[in-house]
């Protein structure tokens, strides 16, 4: 919308004025005056209304002239057109001259700063004031007897001139109000007119006051914007595209969610600037969906114009940074200087490095996988169904943590200068004796050799790569040996190799070759300050870069999560899911400032993430209450919103040329990315699967462009935790190792992560990837994390509001009180809406491993439209996969599975309750290998 306005701008915008839209933005595109007016009447009308920014220039320069001119009369300056003007005026409005400069002033500053939006109404107000003040003064202070005769006219005029009146038009006022209401009475009118037209003119309605009194009670500072105003800044357009020329209509077009407006534009910045624009933003494009709006929070981050010291690398998306160059040779000693060569220096270790100028954006690849279906589950009914109480519960939590969020950007400033955390915090790993790995990999490959030859395999190992804990042997198959033929020895291959499993693919980028990955016995666990101090991590741009680890070929892997743009962890318990996510925060530590990334964690576990409170970077406190994890993702739905409603306003797309067109115009703040860490995702779905799924889903599908991420891990990959809707919105995956192929089908969509070893080994599936890449994971030890957290809260704490963190736990209390007794959760709740042959139609499908309508149709003895709308359930609770065309749908989950999810989500059993596993399921169970126990890195 916003490019479109550009496009009819550029010396002839369309200007709708308020309330009505325009698409006749041609039809003057061309003309000027002239044209309009030689179109017809309708025509002229709209070319004669459309504000033009040469025409308020012009307006704001008679405006400032006149007011002069008029101060001038305070002083009885004498001069022909003075004497002219003033006495007029007087003579039309008496007292109100009085007022009169000052409001030609206001209206001058209002027509020059107009910033591309409508202001005649304001303008408008603006002028009026002084009629009526005119008028509430003749009701006050004038003596005179008046009677309604031709001469009352003359009488006015002369008094006015003398200031002894309302003069002619403010005195007839008074007189007719007096007259019709009493004097008492038309005091009041003129009062209140007066108060409506300062509000018309403040562009603030009542609405607005209230809001501001009951959210916003402690800005005692909000007096200083107007010094800024008074330079004036050049309007938010110029940078090249013409945004300059943008009108955005200003109205009281109601704005979903109906959040005060947070752009630096349009925040703080003294009220006249304070508007809601009604330009179609995305959330009024998605008006409809957009049911569960939490109460408006105030977002002043965005509005604090202060100028940020400017962190020097601006965040810049770069091609997939994914796997880099191998590591020769560990980097030396941080930095003191930045080189001198042109890479972005990275900000670690040494804050005072001088940044070089950002480097050139460069465009992002597209992402190859998967499709994501255009937002079809936004059109449910999600919370409706809930019970109100619950609804009102969650929007109360949300409420809570978006005021405790707020109040937290709030203080952001205050805070000292961010140090990066020193790299000699983290521990340097332990290495294998190279004598231990030579003899393991010689043993190995003559075993592997022999087994092959012994099944009559044609092939030959021409090399192995030593991984941290796998090593891959590369095969080259002799031509006409079937790929197939290896991968059903797996399990002998294992056997004979006395691996707990070995996993068999292709390698890409090789022809003919097969790797078959076999776990070392030693482990060289990858440390992570082997990869943070890599210059793979350091010269990577992103500001939300993450250090994953290192692949089979021993070369470090960092992501950047701002391409992922959202990542799933799941694993079985003690896979390595909470040290990769402790990699992934300390990282960001590592990276990046408060001021640039922002986090919010929510540990339902309540163990692992608790160690991270009191640092900057947390915009929160570590959510571990599920019901203000909902409400947390909730505030992270109506930020995105805000977000790209900012974005519209100054007419870009997304984070990186929000925060470029920051840097370059004052009293614009940039905005922080924000990364939401999930550490137990199932804890929350039990409690508020609804919301929960929905939220996670609306952040997922929008939050790239508007920087924020969510990061979810899980232990649980069941279909009922990561559901097929959550799936499609997720793109970048990281399996640890699972129990069965199913749970890595669920993850990943393809088999393999039940091969793996556990301790870190993952496979790692991003965005735009075409196979998984094994990775071991970077390894962070407890004491690490400690001694980098302790050392960031020591640069800058987070300080939180003892009150509202009272007042949180309060409500979650009497919240937990409530619940008590009013039924289970959530899941019950939602299941409200769903068809009641949905349990018996789920039994049908996981029997028959098929999930067609027809098939149900006949099953069930349905109508078509019915049992259409049974998939769909089904889909909805991630039993089958989305629609392929005309591939079938894929069945998700097993019958055991199904039966897990009927006993905890108290779903009416169906018709015939199993009790044993079908056939199928042993079978497809039987390549699910045994997990080794959780592990310790001492062992
Ligand atoms: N990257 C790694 N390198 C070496 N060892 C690791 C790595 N990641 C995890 N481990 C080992 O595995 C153990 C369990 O890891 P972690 O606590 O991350 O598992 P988890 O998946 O989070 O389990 P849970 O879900 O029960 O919390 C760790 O204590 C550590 O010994």
């Amino acid at each position: 919308m916003a490019t479109a306005q550009k496009k009819s701008s550029g010396g002839k915008r369309a200007a709708p004025r308020s309330g009505t839209k325009r698409s006749g933005g041609t039809s003057r595109a061309s003309s000027g005056a002239g044209k309009s007016r030689a179109s017809g009447g309708s025509r002229k009308k709209s070319g004669a209304s459309a504000p033009k920014p040469i025409r308020r220039g012009v307006g704001a320069l008679i405006c400032l002239l006149l007011a002069i001119f008029a101060a001038l009369g305070y002083f009885q300056v004498k001069a022909l057109f003075i004497d002219f003007f003033v006495g007029g005026v007087k003579g039309l409005i008496g007292y109100g001259f009085l007022l009169l400069p000052p409001m030609l002033l206001v209206a001058s500053g209002i027509l020059a700063f107009h910033r591309g939006r409508p202001v005649q109404l304001r303008v408008w107000c603006t002028l009026l004031l002084p009629v009526v003040f005119g008028a509430l003064l003749h009701l006050l202070l004038a003596k005179g007897t008046y009677a309604w005769d031709l001469k009352l006219f003359q009488t006015l005029w002369k008094e006015g001139e003398a200031l002894q009146s309302g003069g002619v038009v403010s005195g007839i006022l008074a007189l007719s109000f007096g007259a019709i209401f009493s004097k008492f009475g038309a005091g009041i009118v003129f009062l209140l007119t007066g108060a409506l037209l300062v509000m018309g003119a403040a562009r603030v309605t009542l609405a607005d006051i209230v809001d501001y009194i009951r959210d916003r009670p402690a800005y005692e500072e909000e007096e200083l914007p107007p010094r800024r105003e008074k330079k004036p800044a050049p309007a938010p357009a110029p940078r090249g595209r013409g945004s300059a020329e943008i009108d955005i209509p200003v109205d009281e077009g109601p704005l979903v969610g109906k959040a005060p407006v947070s752009s630096p534009l349009f925040t703080k910045k003294g009220k006249f600037f304070n508007q809601k624009p009604s330009v179609p933003t995305p959330d009024e494009v998605l008006a409809g969906r957009d049911r569960v709006q939490p109460p408006e929070p105030t977002v002043p981050v965005l509005s604090k114009p202060e100028p940020a010291p400017v962190q020097p690398e601006a965040e810049v998306e770069e091609p997939a940074a994914e796997v880099q160059t191998p590591v020769p040779e560990r980097v030396e000693e941080p930095v003191v200087q930045p080189a001198p060569e042109p890479k972005p220096p990275l900000g670690l270790f040494r804050r005072e490095s001088p940044p070089e100028p950002a480097p050139l954006p460069v465009e992002e690849p597209e992402p190859v996988r998967p499709p994501m279906p255009p937002m079809p589950e936004i059109q449910r009914e999600p919370a409706v169904t809930a019970p109100k109480a619950k609804a009102e519960e969650t929007a109360r939590a949300a409420a809570e943590v978006s005021r405790d969020i707020t109040q937290s950007l709030e203080r952001e400033e205050v805070g000292p200068e961010y140090q990066y955390p020193p790299i000699d915090l983290l521990q340097q790993s332990r290495g294998v004796s190279a004598s231990d790995m030579a003899g393991e990999l010689q043993a190995n490959q003559l075993r592997l050799a022999d087994t092959i030859h012994s099944f009559g395999i044609d092939a030959a190992i021409v090399d192995a790569v030593r991984g941290p804990s796998v090593t891959r042997y590369e095969l080259e198959l002799a031509q006409g040996v079937r790929m197939n033929k290896l991968t059903n020895l797996t399990d002998d291959i294992a056997l004979a190799l006395g691996a707990t499993g070995v996993r068999i693919a292709p390698i890409p980028g090789k022809i003919s070759m097969v790797g078959i990955e076999v776990p070392n016995k030693l482990v060289a666990p990858v440390g992570i300050r082997d990869v943070i101090d890599s210059r793979e991590f350091r010269e990577s741009p992103s500001k939300v870069s993450f250090a994953v680890g290192k692949d089979i070929s021993n070369r470090c892997v960092v992501c950047n999560i701002g391409k992922l743009p959202h990542l799933l962890i799941a694993g079985t318990t003690g896979s390595g899911k909470s040290v990769c996510t402790n990699s992934l925060i300390i990282s960001l530590l590592y990276k990046a400032t408060p001021e640039e990334v922002r986090l919010i964690m929510v540990d339902p576990k309540m163990v692992e993430l608790g160690i991270y409170n009191g640092i900057p970077h947390l915009l929160i406190p570590v959510v571990t209450d599920p019901k203000k994890a909902a409400g947390a993702l909730q505030w992270a739905v109506t930020e995105m919103m805000k977000r790209y409603r900012s974005f519209a306003e100054v007419g870009v797309r997304d984070l990186k040329s929000y925060n470029a067109l920051a840097e370059r115009t004052e009293g614009m703040k940039k905005m922080p990315s924000v990364v939401v860490v999930i550490d137990e995702l199932a804890d929350l779905m039990l409690v508020a699967a609804k919301e929960v799924e929905e939220s996670i889903c609306r952040v997922a599908q929008m939050g790239r462009a508007s920087g924020m991420h969510l990061i979810i891990a899980t232990q649980r990959p069941s279909a009922d935790v990561i559901t097929g809707l959550m799936k499609a919105n997720i793109p970048s995956r990281i399996a640890f190792a699972v129990q069965s192929s199913l749970d890595s089908r669920i993850i990943l969509d393809t088999t393999g992560a039940e091969k793996l070893v556990g301790r870190g080994d993952m496979l790692y599936f991003p965005l735009g990837s075409g196979k998984p890449q094994r990775v071991q994971g970077c390894f962070i030890s407890d004491e690490e994390v400690a001694s980098v957290v302790e050392f960031v809260k020591r640069s800058g704490t987070a300080e939180y509001d003892e009150e509202v963190l009272h007042e949180i736990e309060q409500n979650a209390a009497a919240k937990d009180k409530g619940n008590k007794g009013g039924g289970e959760s959530a899941v019950d709740s939602s299941e409200d809406d769903y068809d009641e042959l949905l349990p018996n139609a789920i039994e049908v499908v996981v029997e028959t491993g098929m999930a067609s309508v027809s098939m149900l149709q006949r099953r069930l003895k349905l109508g078509y439209s019915r049992a259409a709308r049974l998939v769909d359930q089904m889909e909805e609770k991630g039993v089958v996969g989305p629609f392929e065309g005309s591939k079938p749908r894929q069945v998700l989950i097993s019958k055991a599975q199904w039966q897990e999810m009927q006993y905890k989500q108290n779903m009416p059993a169906g018709a015939s309750p199993m009790s044993e596993p079908v056939p199928e399921e042993l079978e497809f169970e039987r390549d699910a290998i045994e997990q080794a126990p959780p592990f310790d890195l001492d062992d």
